[in-house]
């Protein structure tokens, strides 16, 4: 398991300007929306557009829920992840409070999706974004919109798991 000082440490420095455009860094290795090592994972690619953020991203067979068709809890997961990294933009953590998802078409296993997500507003420590997912014939196959909450770095160290409050 991850080593949470060091994770917390990598996590500050995130929240740098990210430059239009660049890749933002992976939450953490073992993400299970964008990290490189989870075996379960989406291991999603996000770059700051604009004020926002974009990704690319076509789900496999890991993720599949008909025949064919993405698991509508795969869905909720890579645009919740997505929305992860606008944190880096807004330079504070948060955590999902609540999060809707309306699933308008099938996301297809194999299809190239665009996703985007912005904050749409702020009040006290909740962030209001919202996202969307786009087929590549331009069809919207799902909007979401969620509340984030901000939260100390000290949310993450603090679960009750040995392995992570060590
Ligand atoms: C090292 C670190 C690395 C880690 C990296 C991680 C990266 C993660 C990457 C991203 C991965 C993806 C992301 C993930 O997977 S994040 C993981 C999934 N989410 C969680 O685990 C969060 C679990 N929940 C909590 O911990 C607590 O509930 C929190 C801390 C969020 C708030 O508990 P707290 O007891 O403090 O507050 P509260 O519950 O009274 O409410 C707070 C405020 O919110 C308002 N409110 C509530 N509902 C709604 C609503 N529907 N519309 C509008 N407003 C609403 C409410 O009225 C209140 O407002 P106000 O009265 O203050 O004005």
């Amino acid at each position: 398991m991850a080593d949470m000082p060091a994770l917390l440490a990598t996590w500050e420095q995130k929240f740098r300007p990210h430059p239009d455009g660049a890749e933002l860094p992976a939450h953490h290795d073992h993400c299970l929306g964008c990290g490189p090592d989870n075996p379960h994972g989406h291991r999603l690619q996000a770059r700051r557009q604009g004020d926002g953020v974009a990704a690319s991203h076509a789900f496999d067979e890991r993720h599949v829920g008909a025949p064919g068709i993405v698991h509508g809890g795969a869905v909720a997961t890579v645009i919740d992840d997505l929305y992860g990294f606008l944190l880096y933009l807004v330079g504070t953590p948060a955590v999902t409070r609540q999060l809707t998802v309306d699933y308008l078409a099938p996301a297809l296993i194999g299809a190239t999706y665009h996703l985007e997500a912005s904050v749409t507003g702020r009040e006290g420590r909740k962030l209001f974004v919202a996202a969307t997912l786009t087929a590549p014939d331009g069809r919207s196959v799902a909007t979401s919109t969620a509340v984030f909450v901000t939260v100390g770095v000290d949310h993450f160290g603090r679960r009750g798991v040995p392995s992570l409050d060590a």
